[in-house]
């Protein structure tokens, strides 16, 4: 099926299952978006190159000087629908239609449906997350397994976010007056056409996650768009809610003014650890003082990541709004009731420090660690939905806190192959259309796989990239180990189909000279 439209053009296909999504009054109503917000989206790209280029010759982030007065100004967000006021537990995961059941019916209180660090962005999954959204909303989301397992939702369900792309990620199978679509707009509009009203009329509205914004200016194209299409849609203005991922480096120093420019639509904040990590290690590649040490070292209570999570607390709940605790990338463990006991273990400590934190609620991967969570949050929570009355006035970061990178050693040739293998396998999964997977027994999706392979390259670059037994880690060195850990997981019979291409992306991701700003971008030019 094929749609003509003036200025419109869909690349994709339409099969009869797709058509109820694009429609040719969703496609209206998207390239309207297209026109209203694209020229600015490309300008706040623009100015992410040109901070980068800052960075590079030396400039050191700090709080802005010209939005003092927002900082220390008094004002909060507007008050928050009934149905994101306990948000203690939040499970996350792709739009992949038997998973978002699982996920509904998990027992958290919210599900963050993941078009984005989870997910691949193939037209079908964008397009089929579309279709699962649409259904899940007016509660007629089912599924049987092709074992004939039925998956229907429950009478009570969690309260469904979704994520759509970042800024940077584009929908290539959409055209515009000759010009391809933003990823970001595109999920946002399909998701608001079709399902606004109707939340509406359930006493309820469309929730957004915002992910991977580097500064408050990105937020006021959040927000002017939401104000868009609220207007558009003819729903009162501030019935749409963003919560922000604070997973970079640069929004870290932005967090008040981000509050602040979604103050009428805001749902608070996230600390979105993973993509935190890689952002420090993106906006600083090139800084010879910074280098960072084994992956697995850079947890949340190394000073750096303790002084972003605090501050974090302490700025959402001075201005009345939520701050949710990111995601521990541990699962469970099958077939192994030790090495399960231990990584529950992790998940419980993860959970009991962000809610003794003072966060409002954290994430998880898995529904089998949502009762950790919850247990986690009941204790500080008692019978209220949230803590967002718990103020941290203790709590002092200076910019030098967030930029106190430590430990930057050791790094040790178990983690330079476990990153190869990770970001490999990772890769094999993404382009073969998984965007999440399980690899040693821990969560890996977009953001992870970006400090593996960020590591590298900046290990290779680095004067600092030597590893703990004195040898420097170098392009040699990489491609000594890239082919060895290739044949160790083709034993497995893992991804086999696209680890060979997997192993050559990566490979060039981290040689080249140029650093890639995300590998889903070289990633989405092999998609279909
Ligand atoms: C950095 C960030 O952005 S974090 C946010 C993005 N990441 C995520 O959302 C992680 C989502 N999690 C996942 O995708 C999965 O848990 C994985 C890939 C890590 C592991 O998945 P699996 O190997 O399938 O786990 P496992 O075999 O234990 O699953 C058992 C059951 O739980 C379901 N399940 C597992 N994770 C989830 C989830 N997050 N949501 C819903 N259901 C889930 C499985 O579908 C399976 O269901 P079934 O028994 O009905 O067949
Ligand atoms: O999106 C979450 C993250 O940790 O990255
Ligand atoms: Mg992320």
């Amino acid at each position: 099926m094929t749609i003509t439209l003036a200025g419109i053009r869909v690349l994709g296909h339409i099969s009869p299952a797709f058509a109820p999504i694009l429609t040719p009054d969703a496609l209206a109503f998207l390239a309207e978006l297209h026109r209203s917000f694209e020229p600015r989206r490309r300008e706040l790209m623009v100015a992410r190159t040109e901070r980068q280029a800052r960075l590079d010759a030396g400039e050191v982030p700090d709080f802005l000087a010209d939005t003092q007065h927002i900082r220390d100004g008094n004002w909060s967000i507007a008050p928050l629908p009934a149905d994101l006021l306990d948000r203690r537990t939040e499970i996350t995961g792709p739009v992949e239609r038997k998973m978002m059941i699982n996920a509904l019916n998990s027992g958290a209180k919210s599900f963050m449906a993941d078009f984005e660090d989870s997910n691949t962005p193939t037209w079908e999954n964008q397009v089929e997350g579309q279709i699962n959204v649409k259904d899940a909303y007016r509660k007629e989301l089912s599924y049987r397994s092709p074992e004939g397992k039925e998956y229907k939702l429950n009478p009570e369900i969690a309260t469904l976010i979704l994520r759509p792309r970042g800024w940077h990620l584009m929908e290539k199978h959409l055209e515009v007056d000759g010009e391809i679509m933003a990823g970001s707009l595109f999920d946002f509009g399909l998701a608001v056409f079709h399902n606004l009203k109707y939340r509406l009329s359930q006493g309820t509205s469309c929730y957004f996650y915002l992910p991977k914004m580097e500064s408050h200016l990105e937020a006021r194209l959040w927000n002017d768009v939401f104000t868009w299409a609220e207007a558009e849609l003819a729903a009162p203005h501030g019935c749409i809610k963003g919560t922000v991922l604070i997973e970079t480096i640069l929004a870290a120093f932005e967090m008040d003014e981000i509050l602040y420019e979604l103050r009428e639509h805001s749902a608070g904040l996230n600390a979105g650890r993973w993509d935190y990590i890689f952002s420090c290690i993106k906006k600083f590649r090139v800084n010879t003082d910074f280098c960072l040490a084994n992956r697995s070292l850079i947890t949340m209570t190394v000073p750096f990541m303790r002084a972003y999570s605090l501050l974090l607390i302490k700025t959402c709940h001075h201005r009345n709004a939520p701050a949710m605790g990111g995601m521990s990338a541990v699962i469970p463990i099958k077939n192994d009731e030790a090495a399960n006991e231990k990584a529950m273990q992790q998940v419980r400590a993860d959970k009991e420090r962000d809610a003794n934190d003072g966060y409002d609620g954290g994430w998880v991967a898995h529904p089998g660690l949502v009762a950790i969570a919850q247990a986690a949050w009941d204790a500080v929570l008692g019978s209220k939905p949230n803590q967002i009355s718990k103020q941290r006035p203790d709590v002092h970061v200076a910019g030098s806190d967030l930029l106190d990178f430590q430990p930057s050693a050791p790094i040790t040739e178990a983690g330079l192959r476990g990153n190869i293998s990770v970001g490999v396998q990772y890769l094999a999964a993404w382009i073969s259309g998984l965007g999440c997977v399980p690899i040693h027994n821990l969560m890996e999706d977009a953001a992870t796989a970006e400090i593996s392979r960020s590591q590298i390259w900046q290990w290779i670059r680095s004067p600092k990239g030597v590893l703990d037994d004195g040898r420097k880690v170098s392009t040699a060195l990489f491609r000594q180990w890239l082919p060895e850990e290739v044949a160790k997981i083709h034993t497995t019979g893992r991804f086999a189909s696209t680890l060979d291409e997997a192993a050559q992306m990566f490979d060039e991701l981290t040689t080249s000279e140029d650093f890639v700003e995300f590998l889903t971008l070289p990633g989405y030019e092999r998609l279909k």
